[in-house]
């Protein structure tokens, strides 16, 4: 992260962190009551009235951007929408283009994700719990400190817009305290406010959780995760991989009739494309450097669905099954928790060329839909039908040769690309969605044909999802065997794959691989 330097306001030059004579910073642990009030009895400088009305800024434009990424960050707050669906709707609606669109994307996604943060910036700079802080205000100042703290934009451009639009969404009447806190945290550098967040912090996990912006039952299932392959050093490079957008990565479906090197060579030899190359462990991926996704795909000029987006470990985790061993002609497979239809499009190109049929399943009927329209380009290998998957009506009374459980889960493997997602997840999710995974899993294997493959997927680290979830399978179930899911990864990936541990499960990393966190782990029925 870098913040422009040269935030000084109203003549005054910026503060170093030691010095807590000014603004509202630094009080609370060190010299502020719980009301916020300084040893004075103050308010903060942003909370006080006739001082501060001298010094608020001239009114601001508030530019289109701001107020997009605002109305998102509510929709996510009032409507538990996800912010990938909210954030396109929002842009259409404001007729935003391309720059702006960037620009709303942005404060968007690094609000969200550096929520717990920026929460505890306020909370230092403002001397009070940011739970006392009106909703609307808090997502003003989550704009605002990503402003001066993630991104480039002038501290008093920052401030001002945030401060216009704290009048224009939220109480007018806390536009000094935006101010004021605004300009307080505008005073301090990332480093400087990352030592006072250490400084204030109950141990070093909470320290580092707020540093990272992870909560921190969050950040102990990952170092636990990681602990298990002997890894927990990887912690702090996981976390950073978490708060970074992903790259755009793309597969190009077996069976097009065109490899991926060779759809970029091709491109090459017509008309460079500098964007787009065959790179990261799936052998069907690409990967966008820059630009419109969609643009990307049109160009490629392929029957439509062959050249889609979708993360390189869900394409590994599909083609782990796939391809652990030879398909003979006539098999068939189950996705038996299919939506959006992501992997179910890997299977239904890999059943098209090896001669199989799926029978896609998802107990969502919207979300079905969702599987029906991404398998347009292998609709002749599958079926997609909606039943839960603890129903035998999810079987239509057949075993099958091959079934992956793509399961659902606390999503704790996505973090990067739901930036809000960290903050809804809570442990006790993770009760449900196990005993559901458990009882899809029983489901499952009963439905499997003698010398049939499972692979239970979860883009999810959390070991109660992962290795845990496998040796209670493996202990309960007579008649099913582990098999190398490791060694299956290896040699589907494109080149060499560090997969770590002692596990025949296989567990690929952002930070790592440079996909979601998904878990994998095959099995066989005995014949
Ligand atoms: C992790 S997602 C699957 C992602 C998908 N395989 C893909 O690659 O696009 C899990 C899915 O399981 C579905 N699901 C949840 N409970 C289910 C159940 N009891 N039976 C079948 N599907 C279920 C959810 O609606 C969700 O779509």
């Amino acid at each position: 992260m870098s913040r422009e330097q040269g935030g000084a306001e109203n003549g005054r030059n910026r503060n170093s962190r030691g010095q807590r004579s000014e603004g509202a910073r630094g009080q609370n642990s060190r010299g502020q009551n719980s009301r916020g009030q300084n040893s004075r009895g103050q308010a903060p400088r942003g909370q006080r009235g006739s001082r501060d009305r001298d010094q608020r800024p001239q009114r601001a434009h508030i530019s289109a951007p701001r107020l997009v990424a605002y109305d998102v960050l509510r929709d996510v707050d009032e409507r538990e929408a996800y912010a990938n669906l909210a954030l396109p709707a929002r842009v259409r609606d404001a007729g935003l283009d391309s720059r702006d669109a960037g620009l709303a994307t942005e404060l968007v996604a690094g609000a969200l994700r550096w929520r717990g943060r920026y929460d505890r910036i306020i909370e230092i700079a403002s001397g009070r719990a940011i739970d006392n802080v009106d909703p609307r205000t808090r997502n003003v100042l989550r704009l605002g400190v990503h402003q001066l703290l993630g991104m480039r934009t002038a501290a008093h451009a920052a401030v001002n817009e945030s401060v216009e639009l704290q009048r224009r969404v939220a109480n007018p009447n806390a536009a000094g305290f935006v101010n004021g806190v605004l300009r307080a945290v505008g005073r301090g550098t990332n480093e400087e406010w990352d030592a006072e967040i250490e400084a204030s912090a109950a141990s070093a996990d909470e320290a580092l959780a707020t540093m990272q912006s992870h909560p921190a039952w969050v950040l102990r299932a990952l170092r636990d995760a990681l602990r298990a392959e002997g890894r927990e050093d990887e912690l702090a490079a996981l976390l950073e991989a978490d708060n970074d957008a992903p790259r755009v990565s793309l597969a190009l479906l077996p069976g097009s009739g065109v490899d991926p090197e060779q759809l970029v060579e091709d491109e090459h030899a017509s008309e460079p494309n500098p964007v787009l190359s065959a790179a990261g462990p799936s052998p069907l991926g690409l990967e966008l450097a820059g630009g419109d996704p969609g643009r990307a795909i049109a160009d490629a000029g392929l029957p439509e669905g062959e050249l889609r987006v979708q993360d390189q470990g869900s394409q590994l985790a599909a083609l782990a099954l796939t391809r652990a061993e030879p398909v003979r002609s006539g098999e068939r497979w189950l996705d038996l928790c299919a939506g959006p239809g992501g992997k179910t499009a890997v299977l239904g190109a890999e059943a098209r060329v090896g001669g199989a049929s799926v029978r896609a399943n998802e107990v969502s009927e919207h979300r079905a839909e969702l599987v029906r329209r991404s398998v347009t380009a292998v609709a002749d290998t599958i079926e997609v039908v909606s039943h839960d998957g603890r129903d035998d009506a999810a079987y239509g009374g057949e075993l099958f040769d091959r079934i992956l459980v793509d399961a659902p889960c606390t999503g704790l493997g996505a973090l990067r690309r739901r930036p809000e997602a960290r903050w809804r997840k809570q442990p006790s999710d993770l009760p449900v969605l196990t005993s559901l995974q458990t009882e899809l899993l029983d489901a499952a294997v009963a439905h499997l044909a003698p010398g049939g493959l499972l692979a239970y997927v979860t883009c999810s680290p959390h070991l109660a999802e992962t290795r845990i979830a496998v040796e209670r399978l493996v202990r309960r179930t007579p008649g099913l065997t582990e098999l190398d899911a490791r060694a299956a990864l290896r040699e589907v990936a494109r080149g060499d794959i560090d997969i770590a541990g002692e596990e025949l499960s296989a567990q690929l990393w952002p930070h790592r691989h440079g996909t979601d966190a998904m878990f994998v782990a095959l099995f066989r029925r005995d014949a």
